[in-house]
């Protein structure tokens, strides 16, 4: 049995390994049982903390609930800078992820900034299929799809399609997502979200993640929002992106994206082999 820490950023949640000492490969299979809400541990993405390339403070590995791996995960990079800012005296952390290296630093008010890195906007980028059209105006012909208007694309270590509607509560996320998500023009499926513009400094928006689905927030989205938005120039300046479960501040410095937001230790426990237990917690508070 491994130690873990189930964790989440404003809802968007986690269960945490730090596998730097006695190295934890779970199963694809094993990660879906286990982020079952019903009979697992239950969460969003599943994060292995591992052994890092020179150089690097520790690499985070992001299994989404559908037991696929994934490139990076901006709310997790901030539950996972705190356990390492926790560890040692320097100021900042650098965490290696396959959508690439993120420095993380402690912002007050227990909030943690990180540098997403610089967004990318091509076709090849997010990807898209052969042929799909303009990255930053994709239209789509289905019926379901054709009124949400064009979707503006980047990627942001992980690969994301933003909707610009009037009104994201007229938004059928239940059924465009999944449609949108698993879309042929997303080889390796997409991040979608729909945003409703308040200001040039302040958005609302709904995400659908690849591998999840409805999530109460997406780093990676609230990146790629403000990303696109400045790129178009709907947005400037820093941007609040205001979720389900909170905002999110967006910086974009030297074309480098910096997120800022709180993480959350909700409690501790073991697993392995499947099976996991809850470590005791004081009943009286
Ligand atoms: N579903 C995302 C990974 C997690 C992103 C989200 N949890 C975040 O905070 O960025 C993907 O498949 O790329």
């Amino acid at each position: 049995m491994i130690p873990f820490r189930k964790m989440n950023g404003l809802g968007n949640d986690f269960a945490v390994v730090d596998a730097r000492t006695e190295p934890f490969t779970p199963t694809s299979e094993e990660v879906k049982a286990l982020g079952d809400r019903a009979t697992g541990i239950g969460f969003d993405q599943f994060i292995i903390i591992a052994e890092p390339p020179a150089g690097e403070t520790a690499l985070m590995r992001i299994i989404n609930a559908d037991g696929g791996e994934v490139e990076s995960c901006g709310n997790a990079a901030r539950c996972v800078a705190a356990i390492l800012l926790d560890e040692r005296s320097e100021p900042e952390v650098t965490i290696a992820s396959a959508g690439g290296p993120m420095r993380a630093w402690r912002a007050g008010g227990g909030r943690i900034s990180v540098d997403m890195g610089t967004p990318r906007f091509g076709a090849a980028d997010i990807p898209l299929a052969e042929g799909a059209g303009d990255p930053q105006a994709l239209a789509f012909s289905e019926p379901e799809l054709a009124g949400l208007g064009p979707a503006a694309c980047a990627n942001v270590g992980n690969p994301h399609a933003v909707f610009f509607v009037p009104s994201i509560a007229a938004v059928d996320l239940a059924t465009v997502g999944p449609m949108l998500e698993h879309h042929p023009v997303f080889p390796a499926r997409a991040n979608i979200s729909f945003v409703e513009v308040l200001s040039p400094g302040h958005v609302r928006a709904v995400v659908h993640e690849r591998g999840v689905g409805p999530t109460r927030a997406c780093g990676t989205a609230a990146c790629a929002i403000a990303a696109v938005g400045h790129h178009m120039g709907r947005l400037a300046g820093e941007v609040t992106v205001e979720l389900p479960g909170g905002p999110l501040t967006i910086g974009l410095e030297g074309g480098r994206i910096v997120m800022t937001g709180p993480y959350e230790v909700d409690w501790t426990g073991m697993l392995g082999d499947g099976v996991y237990t809850r470590d005791p917690e004081p009943i009286n508070g």
